[in-house]
């Protein structure tokens, strides 16, 4: 019965997860949103090549962050 109240409790109230995907021109600071989203800071970035993805909690949303660079080209 316990089990079963706290799923409910969680399925209702509990964390929820999302994606964002953050797209724009190259040199835009795609990236510098990133980093500052997730360490409160700025940083300084170098070009992203392929892409970089990392977890951001807010409140009880946590969000999985998608920031695209240029393609990574296998001759
Ligand atoms: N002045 C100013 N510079 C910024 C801002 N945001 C980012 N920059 C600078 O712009 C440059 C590029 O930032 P990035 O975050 O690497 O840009 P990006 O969109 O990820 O670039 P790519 O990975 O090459 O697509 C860096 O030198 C940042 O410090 C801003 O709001 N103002
Ligand atoms: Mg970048």
């Amino acid at each position: 019965m316990g089990i079963f109240f706290s799923k409910m409790f969680s399925s209702v109230f509990g964390n929820k997860e999302a994606r964002i995907l953050v797209l724009g021109l190259d040199n835009a600071g795609k990236t510098t949103i990133l980093y500052r989203l997730q360490m409160g800071e700025v940083v300084s970035t170098i070009p992203t090549i392929g892409f970089n993805v990392e977890t951001v909690q807010y409140n009880n949303i946590k969000f999985q962050v998608w920031d695209l660079g240029k393609p990574i080209y296998f001759p």
